[in-house]
């Protein structure tokens, strides 16, 4: 049967900037095209090409880290699941940031990232091993509450300033010192000018 293909913008090597795993070497695996339409969006979500799962397997394995992240654009709106069989199959950590908007199974997901927008689906919160918010000056910080419930032993509730703005970054400190349970991730990545 022929492997499976997706739609990408990029592939490349960098380290995580964000959230957990903040400073470990990774392959970064974009896949392209994203319906959230968020305002605040940094990336370049733009079909560059296709590559079937054994293409992009090729691909990562060109680098010395075992841990590939898929991201997007919405890693979700295609077949992600016969992406992350493969991966596992072929010996890597897979590592998946992801909206939560569309469910799918991250059985064998080593790490997911779920950073809810305007819909999220409850299950994805509760399959995820990390919950990041993205908080700016227009985030209702009341409605915020409602990931917290999701706070847990295996779960994570990172709160990421907007664009590392210093009037969000203000916001995120204010917030976890009133609710402990809570980290702070930057995006170290663009302070380090890294990809
Ligand atoms: C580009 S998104 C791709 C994955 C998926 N679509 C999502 O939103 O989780 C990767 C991460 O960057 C975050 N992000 C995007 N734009 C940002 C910004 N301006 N400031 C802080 N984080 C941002 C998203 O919330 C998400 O955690
Ligand atoms: N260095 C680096 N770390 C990241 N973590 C999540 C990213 C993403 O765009 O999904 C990202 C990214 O774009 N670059
Ligand atoms: S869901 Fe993710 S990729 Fe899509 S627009 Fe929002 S931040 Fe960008
Ligand atoms: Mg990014």
């Amino acid at each position: 049967m022929q492997a499976p293909s997706f739609k990408l913008t990029e592939i490349f090597y960098s380290l995580q900037g964000e959230g957990m795993y903040t400073g470990t070497a990774a392959v970064f695996v974009r896949l392209s095209g994203c319906l959230m339409g968020c305002s605040f969006c940094d990336t370049d979500f733009k079909e560059n090409f296709v590559m079937t799962s054994e293409e992009i397997i090729k691909e990562v394995k060109k680098y010395p880290s075992k841990i590939v992240i898929i991201t997007g654009g919405e890693p979700a709106e295609q077949d992600i699941c016969a992406l992350i069989k493969s991966l596992k199959q072929a010996g890597l950590k897979v590592h998946i940031e992801t909206n939560g908007s569309i469910y799918f199974d991250a059985q064998g997901v080593d790490n997911l990232t779920v950073s809810p927008k305007t819909y999220v689906d409850p299950n994805m919160l509760k399959s995820a091993h990390v919950i990041k918010i993205v908080v700016g000056q227009d985030t209702d910080i009341s409605d915020l509450k409602k990931y917290f419930n999701y706070a847990s032993e295996g779960r994570l509730i990172y709160l990421q300033p907007e664009s590392n703005k210093q009037e969000n970054i203000d916001l995120c400190v204010k917030l976890i010192k009133e609710n402990p349970f809570l980290r702070l991730s930057l995006q170290t990545h663009k302070f380090a000018k890294i990809p």
